[in-house]
């Protein structure tokens, strides 16, 4: 058994958090081998929903699970952790866009940036959550100047997880025999859900698929599933989102399969031609806790013109939060 580490979740009393910290407690996160200690962080009116949380976590007599601490303070919540998953912010209802969060959530990620930077491992893995994800993500990295920028990541695992399934629902093939998809860009409807190197039981998908049903059915019915999930449940996705964090997180730790890879909103090294500095999903193999951009895939005009203007809704979203002074 390894020593437990220090995995801080904010946000936890919230909807994601509920399925999120039982499933990081059974060990779906990190392994069977690792122990937690769950460090919560949540507004001062939530304490009290966290502390019944909290006693249901402790009901759950989950073995890894070594140690909870709770805390309104995200010097407290962050102290020494080597996992960090920002899910604290305001959700969407129906009818916004996510870019619609961008005042009302941009002031909680720069406090949490400092704070990280101030008092997390430094190693920490940061994964945002929280929407709009990827300038969320853009705005802590960028107010935590003792750590390295590409310790901040954002989650498009879940449009990820969503291409796979309408995928193999169209081909009639199980979820695991599909392959390397790519999100690429911002975790908003301009995503480009792109299947140019997809493969369903090793047959290139777009031989599967015809190219209209790709167009104008599949790339809006993965760019929008939030929208409809808000519209269905009337509350935004909570326990896919939780599950895609897991997925994101556990990959990030434990690597990549051979092969394969998965998407992950990282900053942009420039690679594809996207802007320098940008959060922007990539498709990424993962070897000893290091993410590295796949390389050298061909873009067609379609993919090129997909993957800028993504891009390019992410330079406004920069441009946004730089007029409110929250990143440089
Ligand atoms: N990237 C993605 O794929 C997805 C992102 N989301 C986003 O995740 C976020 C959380 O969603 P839910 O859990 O459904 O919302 P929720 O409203 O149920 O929970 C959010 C929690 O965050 C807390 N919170 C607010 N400000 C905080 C702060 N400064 N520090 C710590 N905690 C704070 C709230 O008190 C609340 O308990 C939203 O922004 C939502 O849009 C949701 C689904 C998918
Ligand atoms: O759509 C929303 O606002 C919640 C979310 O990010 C998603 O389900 O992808």
């Amino acid at each position: 058994m390894n020593e437990p580490v220090r995995v801080a979740v904010t946000g936890a009393a919230g909807q994601i958090g509920y399925s999120l910290l039982f499933r990081i407690a059974a060990g779906d996160m990190l392994g069977p081998d690792q122990p937690v200690i769950l460090q919560l962080l949540e507004v001062t009116p939530a304490l009290k929903a966290l502390s019944g949380v909290v006693m249901e976590l402790n009901d759950g007599a989950f073995p890894l699970l070594h140690g909870i601490v709770t805390s309104d303070d995200p010097k407290v919540a962050f102290k020494d952790a080597d996992y960090a998953l920002l899910v604290g912010a305001m959700p969407r209802k129906a009818g916004m866009e996510r870019g619609d969060l961008l005042s009302a959530n941009g002031g909680i990620f720069k406090p949490q940036g400092e704070a990280l930077s101030e008092v997390a491992s430094r190693n920490v893995k940061v994964l945002v959550v929280g929407n709009p994800a990827n300038t969320n993500a853009l705005i802590a990295q960028q107010n935590a100047p003792e750590l390295d920028p590409k310790q901040f990541t954002a989650m498009v695992r879940l449009d990820h997880n969503r291409a796979i399934s309408q995928l193999a629902a169209k081909t009639g093939a199980p979820v695991s025999a599909v392959k390397n998809i790519t999100i690429w860009g911002n975790h908003s409807s301009t995503q480009y859900p792109d299947l140019s190197q997809a493969t369903v039981n090793g047959q290139k998908a777009l031989d599967l698929v015809d190219q209209q049903w790709y167009e104008e059915e599949y790339i809006p019915t993965v760019a929008k599933r939030g929208a409809a999930i808000i519209e269905a449940r009337g509350a935004s996705s909570a326990a896919s989102a939780a599950s895609a964090a897991i997925d994101h997180m556990r990959d990030w730790a434990l690597g990549t399969q051979d092969g394969e890879w998965v998407s992950m909103g990282i900053p942009s090294d420039g690679s594809y031609g996207v802007p320098e500095g940008l959060i922007y999903g990539f498709p990424v193999t993962i070897k000893n806790g290091e993410y590295s951009i796949v390389q050298g895939l061909p873009v067609s005009d379609f993919s090129r013109q997909k993957m800028d203007a993504t891009a390019q809704e992410l330079t406004e979203e920069r441009d946004a939060v730089r007029e409110l002074g929250l990143v440089k």
